[in-house]
């Protein structure tokens, strides 16, 4: 692979946009192909250099992840939501990744898939049963190689299990799944807390089901304990082994349309300089959930209302594109524990030079992302029984393996995540249950201020709106709170947000001030059937009303499966590489 030089035109078969967790997989599959020209066009460049600390896990919590406007850095947008009116009326800041990998160079590598009820629904949405879990799992395989976990290094009682016959080394699936050399301390005690309120230990995340809790598996790769993104993986192969061109630190401003509707290029610009790729067979986007609408938007493709109110020329109308934005929220309790935790780096200067030094060898606590154990549950009936009838009405609608809420055992203060250097308080070990919901009713929205691509697109998530979602986030607190009561480690009161807190109101009030994304933005171009009005791409993600145009990425999703997205992003493009060099 090579650069590709910038202010001179080209021509490519394929010009993707977006080089990031879909985009970088899709682009190498399509490359592999050696009779097939593939450019990529990244707004960013290599994380690694950029920010040299993101590529350890022990740091991933610390990059720029919080909610405070002024938490970004160089490897980030800085996007910042609109008032959340779900949330305390807080303008939330939005991590999303602007470099090579895109937001796998910065997210936090937890590594597992959804359920099988949930890609049912997917399946059944747009009328294509090739998205049933068990059509799936040779998409999810051929992405990843799976490492067993290192028991000489881990805690004994930190046994992970798992399923290995859902993974197939055979195919050297680029990007790498394994488990850290460390297991959080904390993590084994939350274990037992989350086992003694009914979610059991031993479960696997990798085969179509979230029920109980697990040490969960994660893109870390386990030569040198380094996170893995898609650029670690899929383009660094491709560059070595392929002939594709990379554009980066150039953004795409529009695509361009030849004979009123066909894609057949993009416009790029470096410097306030623009230049044309123009793609012979086809344009795909893959600039994640907020921009690929954006790009769309700017290019004509939308409701037609909004592309008019900016005198953009409507190519085709889709009332969908940028509606129906999905994303789950989490919040905690938190307590002072008698074990070691993450946070100890910042008060323990002797144990943090150990622990710099162990991770020069692939092991210690830099290792671990700050977390080990998660946990998925279907709320008991006990509690179910007290949700409104309107609420257990609206969970009906979910598969019936689809968990409502997910618990994470976090090292130190979830608290108000303004930044992630927050959780550093004082001389205490901190740690928090956190709880999010995966099943949400609230949906958001994402449109345009300008019809440049510069200008960030309004992120608008509606966190928080749906009643229900208020209804199953008290029960979730209060689950998080039984958790802890069987954990025997805290040391005095809940430190956040405390005992005086029990009310409902008291309660819901901490909630929506210090709710924080769990950054699964998606759905945004939602795959549907041909005629579904809010319908953007179809099952092999081909743009409505237009020729030779794709959107690849989470924006696709039709629906949010359960839990963490990032295996989605990587099978949707080694799903849709398929069809495209099968010619579908
Ligand atoms: C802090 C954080 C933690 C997370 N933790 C996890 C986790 O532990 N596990 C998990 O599964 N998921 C996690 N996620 C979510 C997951 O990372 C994302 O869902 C996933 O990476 C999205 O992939 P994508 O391909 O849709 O978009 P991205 O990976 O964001 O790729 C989009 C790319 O397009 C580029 N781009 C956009 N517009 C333009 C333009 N106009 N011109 C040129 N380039 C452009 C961007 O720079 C970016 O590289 C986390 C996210 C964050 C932010």
């Amino acid at each position: 692979g090579s650069y590709g030089l910038p202010f001179i035109d080209a021509s490519y078969d394929y010009v993707i946009v977006g080089g990031g967790t879909s985009g970088l997989t899709l682009a190498a599959r399509l490359a592999a192909n050696s009779s097939i020209s593939v450019a990529v066009v990244e707004a960013g460049g290599y994380y690694e250099v950029l920010n040299p600390l993101s590529v350890i896990p022990g740091f991933a919590a610390i990059q720029a992840t919080g909610t405070d406007p002024s938490d970004t850095d160089l490897i980030d947008w800085g996007f910042v939501t609109t008032p959340q009116t779900g949330a305390a009326n807080r303008k939330i800041h939005y991590a999303r990744g602007k470099c090579l990998g895109g937001t796998s160079g910065r997210h936090f590598m937890v590594y597992h898939r959804g359920t099988a009820g949930s890609y049912q629904k997917w399946a059944d949405l747009v009328g294509d049963d090739s998205y049933t879990f068990d059509n799936l799992v040779p998409y999810f395989e051929k992405s990843c190689t799976l490492t067993a976990p290192n028991t000489s290094e881990r805690l004994a009682n930190a046994t992970v299990t798992y399923n290995p016959n859902v993974f197939d080394n055979s195919l050297d699936g680029p990007l790498q799944i394994s488990w850290p050399n460390w297991a959080s301390p904390l993590s084994t005690w939350i274990e037992l807390g989350l086992a003694a309120i009914g979610i059991k230990p031993g479960a696997d995340f990798n085969s179509g089901s979230l029920s109980g809790s697990t040490w969960v598996s994660t893109t870390i790769n386990p030569s040198g304990e380094s996170r893995d993104s898609s650029e670690t993986s899929f383009l660094s192969q491709a560059m070595s082994k392929t002939g594709i061109t990379v554009y980066a630190t150039t953004m795409a401003k529009k695509i361009i349309f030849k004979n009123t509707n066909v894609a057949g290029g993009v416009q790029v610009e470096q410097a306030g300089i623009s230049w044309t790729l123009t793609a012979k067979k086809e344009v795909i986007i893959s600039a994640g959930a907020f921009q690929s609408p954006q790009m769309l938007m700017v290019s004509g493709i939308g409701p037609s209302a909004t592309l008019r109110s900016f005198g953009i020329e409507v190519i085709s109308d889709l009332a969908g594109v940028g509606q129906n934005l999905a994303d789950h929220v989490m919040f905690g309790s938190v307590f002072r524990v008698q074990v070691t935790t993450s946070s100890r780096v910042t008060n323990d200067v002797a144990w943090a030079a150990e622990a710099v030094v162990d991770y020069a060898s692939g092991t210690g606590p830099l290792t671990a992302g700050g977390f080990g154990v998660l946990g998925f549950e279907r709320l008991p009936d006990a509690v179910r029984a007290n949700l409104t009838s309107s609420t257990q009405t609206a969970l009906a609608t979910f598969p019936s393996d689809w968990p409502e809420v997910e618990y994470l055992a976090l090292d130190g203060v979830l608290g108000y995540w303004k930044n992630g250097l927050g959780q550093f308080i004082d001389s205490y070990e901190y740690g928090s249950v956190a709880a999010a919901l995966v099943a949400p009713l609230s949906r958001g929205n994402v449109t345009i201020t300008s019809t440049d691509t510069n200008d960030a697109p309004v992120i608008n998530p509606n966190w928080l709106t749906d009643p229900a979602d208020i209804e199953v986030a008290l029960a979730a607190f209060k689950r998080a709170r039984q958790i802890w009561a069987n954990v025997n480690i805290t040391i005095g009161d809940e430190y956040l947000p405390g005992p005086n807190i029990s009310t409902d109101a008291q309660i819901l009030d901490f909630i929506r001030n210090s709710a924080v994304q769990v950054w699964h933005a998606s759905a945004t171009c939602a795959m549907g059937k041909a005629g579904d009005p809010m319908a953007v791409v179809d099952s092999t993600a081909k743009v409505f009303g237009v020729k030779n145009l794709r959107v690849v990425d989470a924006s696709v999703f039709p629906i949010l499966p359960p839990g963490h997205p990032q295996s989605n992003c990587y099978m949707i493009a080694e799903k849709i590489a398929d069809d495209i060099l099968s010619g579908r």
